[in-house]
């Protein structure tokens, strides 16, 4: 494999091929089976393979810096925002200037306790800050205030699912030990000026605070992790602590890559940085591993090195080598006590206000109903596929616009769902549109999908009068359905003219269904419904219509 394969490009072709092995549990838990995410050759060449010791798999743990949602920085008073002019937001402290303290923020403790609690955690009611050293322009401190020894949360998983399987229509879920939650600083950025080679800093990063979520090495393949990335970020935007956008940088994964023998002990591993989609992840991690492979089996030796992705070309290079080289020189930060948060109010010590603490029973209470709980519901509650509640959770507002759609009607939550995924999500998805920007209203397909249910309307005529609601928000759905003569044709007679003049205009069809071909009367129930522009009973019309043909 690795003589033919050496240069990037085969690598890269290769590696689009990756075939990554995970045992994993499939939705019911019950039993255990293998996904690929896709086939290599090596798989197709048995003959070759037979010789070979058992194929190298790739072990992969993330660390995941998410930035907290809270309107000041980790440590000082200083405004977050993402787009505001450089060094607008910039505290003494922010900037280090001697003298200055750090004063923690309760919003970013209480951000990370309601993390923990979602992630499983347990949470430590006595943490502590460490410094950790290191020289970047933009830090400028020259160090970052970080929790090493004793963290806010730790021992905790991230359970997710995901379309997997030979049509990526199976759910596969998956559980990953979560290590440890810890409170730190982000840095500032640097602002490189290649024209005048110069380099800028913007300071309105510094400080902002971050919880990173370090996960064990329990995944085996990008589509895994990639899958991870997207749950716990579902989760942080439901929790409200995180807002999760990848591109604005609220959320920046490291995937820490290894390979190794099934059965042998973990490989060493190299960490690609700051990777700023799900995608991405996905990309860097599979290709890490197909190079890590190639790599020993060329006789090679895989560096403990820090690596970056490059998404124009897909590869992941190296950066700096990490063994020995960085010392961060930890030691406890002595400007900030142990930090305690409480398990209950009733644990608070005397002499200390229960409102100015974070109290663990308190944003327990307070938690929302989290994605895995949502979907369970969903399809528990609604006898919806698992794909539907997949859609319906990871969609910002749809969950909220399916659910009061079912309490308005009386139609089957099951057969109402395909109107959402089709019509609405079509319709949307088509204009470049959110849930929430959408002109028709619950309320309004509610109404609509009555009309159908208690007969009024055909099915195709509810399709054409969604499409006039989308144009026409304003106007209320019966006046449409007037407006555009779409109720159902009630009277006999007239039903019994339209089709007669149909089967007129088709006597080869009126033939063979005579001749005892009964299928054929559905093209010519279709025909009376184009005639009729969807305006006839579909039941009642293929009885007038198998007498009318016998
Ligand atoms: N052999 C391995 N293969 C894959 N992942 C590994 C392996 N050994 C450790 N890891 C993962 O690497 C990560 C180590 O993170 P940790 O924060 O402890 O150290 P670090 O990466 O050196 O520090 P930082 O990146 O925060 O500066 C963890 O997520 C851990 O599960
Ligand atoms: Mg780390
Ligand atoms: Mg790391």
């Amino acid at each position: 494999m690795a003589a033919s394969c050496s240069g990037n490009s085969a690598l890269l072709h290769k590696c689009v091929q990756l075939k990554s092995m995970c045992n994993i549990h499939q939705s019911s838990g019950v039993f255990m089976r293998r996904i690929w995410t896709s086939r290599s050759k090596c798989q197709l060449q048995p003959k070759l393979q037979s010789k070979r010791a058992p194929q190298m798999v790739g072990v992969v743990a993330l660390e995941i810096h998410a930035q907290i949602h809270a309107t000041s920085k980790l440590f000082s008073s200083s405004r977050v925002g993402f787009s505001a002019p450089p060094n607008s937001h910039v505290s003494f402290f922010d900037a280090s200037l001697p003298g200055t303290l750090p004063v923690l923020n309760r919003r970013c403790v209480e951000a990370a306790v309601m993390t923990g609690l979602a992630l499983n955690c347990r949470i430590n009611t006595k943490s502590l800050f460490d410094r950790k050293h290191y020289f970047y322009a933009d830090l400028p401190a020259g160090y970052q205030i970080t929790q090493q020894r004793v963290p806010i949360a730790v021992n905790g998983s991230l359970s997710f699912s995901y379309l997997g399987g030979k049509k990526r229509s199976e759910t596969m879920t998956k559980s990953v030990r979560v290590r440890q939650i810890q409170l730190e600083q982000d840095s500032g950025k640097s602002l490189h000026d290649d024209q005048r080679s110069r380099t800028l800093i913007d300071l309105n990063r510094a400080g902002v605070g971050l919880m990173e979520v370090v996960m064990e090495p329990d995944m085996c393949c990008g589509e895994e992790a990639a899958a991870a990335v997207r749950e716990l970020q579902l989760i942080l935007q439901t929790l409200g602590t995180c807002q999760g956008n990848m591109a604005e940088g609220q959320l920046r994964v490291d995937a820490n890559v290894s390979v190794h023998h099934p059965g042998e002990p973990l490989g060493v591993r190299a960490e690609v940085k700051n990777i700023n989609s799900a995608r991405f992840v996905a990309r860097a991690i599979d290709y890490e591993i197909q190079r890590q492979i190639e790599v020993l089996e060329s006789g090679g030796t895989v560096l403990n090195e820090t690596r970056a992705f490059d998404s124009k070309t897909g590869t992941t290079v190296s950066m700096r080598d990490k063994e020995g080289l960085q010392d961060y020189r930890f030691m406890p930060e002595p400007n900030l006590p142990p930090l305690f948060v409480y398990e209950s109010v009733a644990t608070v010590p005397d002499g200390v206000d229960p409102a100015h603490v974070v109290v663990i029973d308190r944003l327990k209470a307070q938690l929302p109903e989290l994605p895995g709980a949502k979907r369970t519901r969903l399809m528990e509650e609604y006898g919806i596929l698992p794909e539907h509640s997949f859609t319906l959770v990871s969609e910002d507002g749809l969950m909220d616009f399916f659910e009061r759609v079912v309490q308005k009607t009386k139609m089957e939550p099951r057969k109402l769902i395909g109107w959402v995924m089709k019509e609405l999500m079509g319709n949307l998805n088509q204009r470049n549109l959110k849930v929430t920007q959408s002109p028709v209203s619950p309320e309004a397909l509610a109404q609509l999908l009555n009309l159908l249910e208690s007969g009024f309307i055909s099915s195709s005529a509810a399709k054409v009068v969604f499409q006039e609601m989308w144009k026409a928000p304003e106007k209320r759905v019966e006046h449409l359905v007037k407006e555009l003569d779409l109720g159902l044709i009630s009277d006999q007679e007239e039903l019994v003219k339209i089709c007669q003049r149909v089967m007129d205009a088709h006597p080869d069809l009126v033939q063979v269904i005579r001749g005892g071909n009964k299928k054929v009367l559905n093209k010519l129930m279709g025909a009376v419904q184009k005639e009729s522009k969807g305006r006839a009973d579909p039941v009642h019309l293929r009885n007038i219509l198998e007498e009318m043909t016998s």
